[in-house]
C-alpha cells in the first residue's frame, strides 16, 4: 500500500500544529519532518522539542527524517518526543549497525537514507536489520528543488533486490516529487511518497493530497505493473 508523507519543510513554520491537523484531516498517511543541523546538510530547521509538541496534536505516523552528524546523540532524545519512524543518513554514520540497533532499542522503525550520489550497496549488509530505505531524490538540504532522474533507477534496482531476497522493507522516495512524477516513482518500487513543497504550495492542499493519494490506489488495485 503507498502511504503519503507530506513534509513540512513547505509548510507554515508561524502555524506548523494547525498545517500537521490539517493533512492528516485530507487523508495524509504520515506527517516527514526534516530535522538539519547545519553540519550534515547546509541548512537548520527543528529539533525533538517541535517533535514533542506536535505529536500531542497528531496520531499520524511522525516519519522523521535526521539530516545531522554524529545521530546517535540525538536518538534518544527524538524517540522519546514521539517518533515513530527514525532514519539516518548512511553518509553521517561511521557506525551504521549500531545506530540501527539504537534506533531499534527504543522501539521504534528503523529507517537509512542515501543521497543521490550515494551507491545502493553501503545497504547491502543492513538490509536484515531495516524497515525502512529512504532514496533521497534531490541532494538533501531543502524543499523545492527538482527531481534527480537517476533516482529511478536506483528506486528500480533496489526494489528488485528487495523482491529477490524476500524481504519486507518500506521503499520511501524524498525530493522533487509532484503530481507529474509520482507515477513513475510508484511504478519504479517506492511505496512511501515524500512530497514538500507540491502539497504545501499547491492551491488545493485536499485536492493535491486526493490526487497524490489516487496514484496509490491505482496500483493497489492492480493496475498496470
Ligand atoms: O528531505 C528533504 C530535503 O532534504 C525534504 O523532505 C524534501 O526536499 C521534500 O521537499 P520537496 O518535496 O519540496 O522536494
Ligand atoms: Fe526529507
Amino acid at each position: 500500500m503507498m502511504k503519503l508523507a507530506p513534509s513540512i519543510l513547505s509548510a507554515d513554520f508561524s502555524k506548523l500544529g494547525e498545517e500537521v491537523k490539517l493533512i492528516e484531516k485530507y487523508g495524509a498517511d504520515y506527517v516527514h519532518i526534516d530535522v538539519m543541523d547545519g553540519h550534515f546538510v547546509p541548512n537548520i530547521t527543528i529539533g525533538p522539542l517541535v517533535v514533542k509538541s506536535l505529536r500531542k496534536l497528531s496520531n499520524l505516523v511522525f516519519d522523521v527524517h535526521l539530516m545531522i552528524e554524529d545521530p546517535d546523540k540525538y536518538i534518544e532524545q527524538f524517540a522519546k518526543a514521539g517518533s515513530d519512524i527514525i532514519t539516518v543518513h548512511a553518509e553521517a554514520c561511521i557506525h551504521l549497525n549500531r545506530t540501527i540497533n539504537l534506533i531499534k532499542s527504543f522501539g521504534k522503525k528503523a529507517g537509512v537514507a542515501i543521497n543521490p550520489a550515494t551507491h545502493l550497496n553501503v545497504l547491502d549488509y543492513v538490509l536484515d536489520d531495516i524497515d525502512m530505505i529512504l532514496i533521497m531524490s534531490v541532494n538533501p538540504g531543502f524543499g523545492g528543488q527538482k527531481f534527480i532522474d537517476s533516482s529511478i533507477k536506483k528506486i528500480n534496482e533496489i526494489k528488485k533486490k528487495i523482491d529477490a531476497e524476500r524481504l519486507s522493507i518500506d521503499i520511501e522516495v524524498d525530493g522533487g516529487i509532484n503530481l507529474n512524477n509520482v507515477d513513475d516513482v510508484i511504478k519504479a518500487g517506492a511505496n512511501v511518497i515524500v512530497a514538500g513543497s507540491a502539497i504545501f504550495e499547491s492551491e488545493n492542499i485536499k485536492d493535491t493530497i486526493d490526487r497524490f493519494k489516487r496514484f496509490g490506489e491505482k496500483y493497489e488495485k492492480g493496475c498496470c505493473f
